[in-house]
């Protein structure tokens, strides 16, 4: 298996260096030349397997360059950190099931990725004799599990960006209460597409990326992808039987790369019937699918803060994809976006779009009315990400089909906007009521590459 870019400026490469390669070196994304199909009757066969089971074959028929029994190892011992047997367990309630993603250490989706993510990367460096330095951007839940995947990991430092005053405190305290010598919180005066465009300046500077080895934890980093495709299938297995068949997903999205990788799932041959895009008020994504309008505009504070970002940065792979793979089309995109603020489409082009998803944009005053009703009438609480989420599958989905909603994240990361929808305090886990009081280190910078480039060099250990 190996890799190629969306901008068609690389040879095709292997896994590990695919990992390694984060961004690919023209700047574009890095996606498998072909997806492997999975059958009816192999779906069948993977009923009765534990999650890290199907994670090891879903993942091995994308890996050839890791010995079996090491990718095994590498699966174990990354969900041997979760807190719930199954991973990722389905709960029904009131007509939809929540596929409960936040079982991991920092209580997101992201830990899915990430702990594997960690390992990974330890594996390959180990192996070549390397060291890495992570740079990435947060709007909150990627940051803290990116840097509790690597936390004590030999041969590794991690910078993190956030946009100052932008997470929620208890997002901030995740990241910030981790003093080790290799981890670096950075918040930076602006918004989170202020820090991906510098994470994105600093891996497309060639000559810096490879004199200080950077790595990308962001969803730019295949390996996120592939291992979040996982809970798809997963999901699929849980709630069907062998007469029915068809799935929705609800992904609240923010950069896209949770719902692409519903998007590879379907792919592979997973009967997906819809992929439901749920967005809050930074509803670009929306617009698109919806109206074919790709316009940026002003990324707005919301009580889902993980999805507040305008330019999602998967969204490039499935251009590819709309484009025929045709990659020059690719780059046009993104010259268009620059000169103009938007891409535009073609009728023939919306009519793929809308039948790969539906979409709704879900407001703040709906997504804490969502999270009040949905307590009162099933006991039931949902963070504000999973809300906007449930809230779009309860509006757009038909309920003859099974309705999975992605819960990306507990509701005491968000406990502010939970109590103000439920009137109640959210029961607080032990890990979130053991940061407060810890100290804390962040050094606070504005949105400027120069500053950001300069403390990166000053501080790699
Ligand atoms: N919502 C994310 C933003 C970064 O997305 P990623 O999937 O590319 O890492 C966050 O919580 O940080």
């Amino acid at each position: 298996m190996h890799y190629i870019s969306t901008r068609g400026g690389i040879q095709p490469i292997a896994f590990k260096d695919a990992v390694m390669m984060g961004l690919a070196t023209d700047g574009g994304l890095l996606l498998p030349e072909a997806y492997p199909q999975v059958s009816r009757q192999q779906l069948e066969e993977w009923r009765s397997l534990s999650y890290q089971e199907l994670a090891f074959h879903i993942i091995s028929g994308f890996v050839d360059d890791i010995p079996p029994a090491d990718l095994k190892d590498l699966i174990n011992r990354s969900y041997a950190t979760f807190s719930h047997p199954e991973i990722t367990p389905v709960v029904k309630h009131d007509g939809v099931y929540i596929l409960e993603l936040f079982h991991g250490v920092t209580l997101a989706f992201k830990d899915v990725a990430l702990q594997f993510l960690g390992n990974l990367f330890e594996y390959i460096l180990a192996e070549r004799n390397e060291q890495l330095n992570i740079i990435g951007a947060t709007s909150g839940d990627t940051g803290s599990a990116a840097i509790h995947g690597v936390r004590g990991k030999k041969g590794i430092n991690i910078f993190i960006l956030h946009p100052h005053g932008k997470t929620s405190p208890v997002q901030a305290l995740q990241m910030t209460t981790v003093t080790d010598a290799n981890v670096h919180n950075i918040a930076v005066s602006g918004t989170f597409d202020d820090c991906q465009d510098i994470v994105k300046a600093l891996f497309n500077d060639l000559e810096f990326k490879k004199k200080y080895s950077l790595g990308a934890v962001n969803s730019i980093n295949w390996a996120r992808v592939l291992a979040q495709v996982v809970y798809y299938f997963y999901a699929w297995l849980r709630v069907t039987d062998e007469d029915e068949r068809k799935v929705s997903f609800s992904v609240p999205t923010g950069n896209f790369g949770d719902i692409f990788a519903g998007y590879v799932a379907k792919k592979m041959g997973l009967p997906i019937d819809k992929l439901l895009l749920a967005t809050n008020e930074n509803n670009i994504l929306t617009r698109f699918v919806n109206d074919g309008d790709y316009s940026l505009s002003d990324v707005v504070s919301t009580a889902s803060p993980s999805m507040d970002i305008q330019l999602a940065s998967n969204f490039e792979r499935y251009l590819f994809y709309l484009y025929n793979q045709d990659s020059a089309r690719v780059r046009g995109a993104f010259t268009q976006l620059k000169e103009q603020g938007r891409i535009t489409f073609s009728s023939e082009e919306m009519a793929r779009v809308q039948a790969d998803f539906a979409s709704a944009s879900v407001d703040q005053a709906q997504t804490l009315e969502t999270i009040g009703s949905f307590n009162r009438e099933t006991g039931y609480i949902l963070d504000p990400h999973t809300a906007v989420g449930v809230r779009a599958a309860l509006d757009l989905l038909p309920a003859d089909i099974a309705r999975v909603c992605l819960a990306t994240a507990h509701p005491a990361k968000f406990g502010e906007a939970v109590e103000k929808a439920t009137s109640a305090a959210t029961p607080i886990p032990p890990g979130i009521a053991a940061l407060h009081g810890k100290p804390t280190r962040c050094d606070l910078m504005d949105a400027d590459l120069e500053q950001v480039k300069d403390f990166f060099i000053k501080h790699i250990v």
